[in-house]
C-alpha cells in the first residue's frame, strides 16, 4: 500500500524542535510563505485568462520593466507577511527600500526579516514557461522592539536561518531549507495542500548539464569561455547538454534533480553579473550547499560575500560540486 505523504504543515510541526531557536515563530513564518505561494500560484495558473500578463508600465529601482505579475506577487507576499504580523521587516527586489513592519513598537517581539524575489524569471510569464519565487530569512541583528535598520538586511548569506523557493511549473513545488537539508513539497491543486514529495534533495556530485545564457558568450571573461568550450568538447561524458530556461529557480531546480551547473557570470555588459546577491544568490547558495552542491562567484563562496547594498548584483556559479569546482579552476587559471 502506498505510504501516506506528509503535508508541509505536518512537516513544519514535526521539525520545529530542530530549529536553532525554537519559538514557533519561524514555523509560522514558513506557513505564511506557504499561504502566499498558494495565492500567487492561483494567479499564475490563470495568467493567460485574466488581465495579468504583460508589462505593468512601471520600472523597478534597478531599471527593469515590471510585469503585472511581478507587482501582484510582490503585493501578495508583503500583504501576507504584514497582516500576520510575523516579521519585523521585508526587503523585496521590487521595492526601492526595505519595509519596516511595526518594528519600532516595543511590544513587537518579531525577530525575523525576509528578503524576497517575489517573481523570478518574469520574462517567461507571457510565454507560459515556469517562473518562481525566492525567499531568504534572517534574524535581525538590532534589538527587537526598535526600528529595523539596513544592517538587519545586509547580512552575509552564511547568517541565513532559512531559504527556499517556489517553482510554478508543470506542478507547483515549495523547496526550502532551515539548515538541516533540503526538502521539496508538491502542491496538490485539488486539495490545496503541499505534500512532501522530494525529501532530502541532493545535487548529484557530477552532472552533464550546463546552463548559461550563451548569447552573452563574447562578453564573458576568458575563464568562463574556456569552461564553456570544455563543456562542449568531445571527451568522456562530454559534450554536456546545454539547458537554459532563463528562470533561475527552474534552471536550479532541474540541475539539483539531474546534476548540472548554472552560471550567470560577469560580462563586459554586466560587470557584476545580473543576479541579486540578497534575493537570488544567497538563498540559492544556501540551498545548494545544504543539498551537497556548491555556489561561488567563481572565486569566493557566495555566502561569505559582504553585502554593501540592498540590490547588489554578483556573478553566480552554482550546482553540482565537481562541476562548480572545475569551472572555478578554469576561472582561476585564465
Ligand atoms: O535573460 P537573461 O539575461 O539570461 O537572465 C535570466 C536571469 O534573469 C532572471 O530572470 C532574473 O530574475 P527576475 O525575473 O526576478 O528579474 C533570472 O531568473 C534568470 O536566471
Ligand atoms: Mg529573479
Ligand atoms: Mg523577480
Amino acid at each position: 500500500m502506498a505510504h501516506k505523504k506528509q503535508t508541509l504543515g505536518e512537516f513544519i510541526i514535526e521539525n520545529q524542535s530542530s530549529f536553532k531557536y525554537s519559538s514557533g515563530e519561524l514555523s509560522s513564518l514558513i506557513n505564511s510563505i506557504r499561504l502566499a505561494a498558494k495565492v500567487v500560484n492561483h494567479e499564475v495558473n490563470k495568467a493567460g485568462l485574466v488581465d495579468i500578463i504583460g508589462a505593468s508600465g512601471d520600472t523597478n529601482i534597478q531599471g527593469e520593466d515590471q510585469q503585472k505579475l511581478d507587482v501582484y506577487a510582490n503585493e501578495k507576499f508583503i500583504q501576507t507577511l504584514t497582516n500576520r504580523n510575523i516579521v519585523c521587516g521585508i526587503a523585496s527586489e521590487e521595492e526601492d527600500d526595505f519595509i519596516a513592519i511595526n518594528s519600532q513598537d516595543e511590544n513587537n517581539q518579531n525577530k525575523y526579516v525576509v528578503l524576497i524575489d517575489p517573481l523570478d524569471g518574469s520574462s517567461n510569464i507571457d510565454v507560459n514557461v515556469s517562473v518562481g519565487t525566492i525567499f531568504s530569512i534572517y534574524r535581525r541583528v538590532t534589538p527587537v522592539g526598535t526600528p529595523v535598520k539596513m544592517e538587519d538586511f545586509l547580512q552575509k548569506g552564511n547568517q541565513q536561518v532559512a531559504a527556499g523557493y517556489v517553482v510554478y511549473g508543470t506542478s507547483t513545488m515549495l523547496v526550502y531549507t532551515t539548515g538541516a537539508g533540503v526538502n521539496g513539497f508538491t502542491l496538490n491543486p485539488a486539495i490545496g495542500s503541499f505534500y512532501l514529495s522530494h525529501p532530502n534533495m541532493q545535487f548529484p556530485k557530477d552532472g552533464t548539464i550546463y546552463s548559461v545564457n550563451e548569447g552573452n558568450y563574447i562578453h564573458f571573461p576568458q575563464g568562463v569561455k574556456n569552461y564553456i568550450k570544455y563543456c562542449q568538447e568531445e571527451e568522456g561524458d562530454r559534450p554536456y547538454t546545454s539547458r537554459y530556461i532563463g528562470s533561475l529557480v527552474s534552471d536550479f531546480h532541474r540541475n539539483m534533480i539531474k546534476g548540472g551547473i548554472y552560471m550567470y557570470p560577469k560580462s563586459s555588459k554586466n560587470p557584476n553579473g545580473k543576479l541579486r546577491l540578497l534575493y537570488e544568490c544567497n538563498p540559492m547558495a544556501f540551498l545548494a550547499e545544504q543539498a551537497n552542491g556548491r555556489a561561488s562567484d567563481g572565486f569566493t563562496r557566495i555566502m561569505d560575500i559582504e553585502p554593501t547594498e540592498l540590490h547588489q548584483r554578483v556573478p553566480l556559479i552554482c550546482g553540482s560540486k565537481n562541476m562548480v569546482e572545475k569551472a572555478e579552476m578554469f576561472m582561476r587559471n585564465a
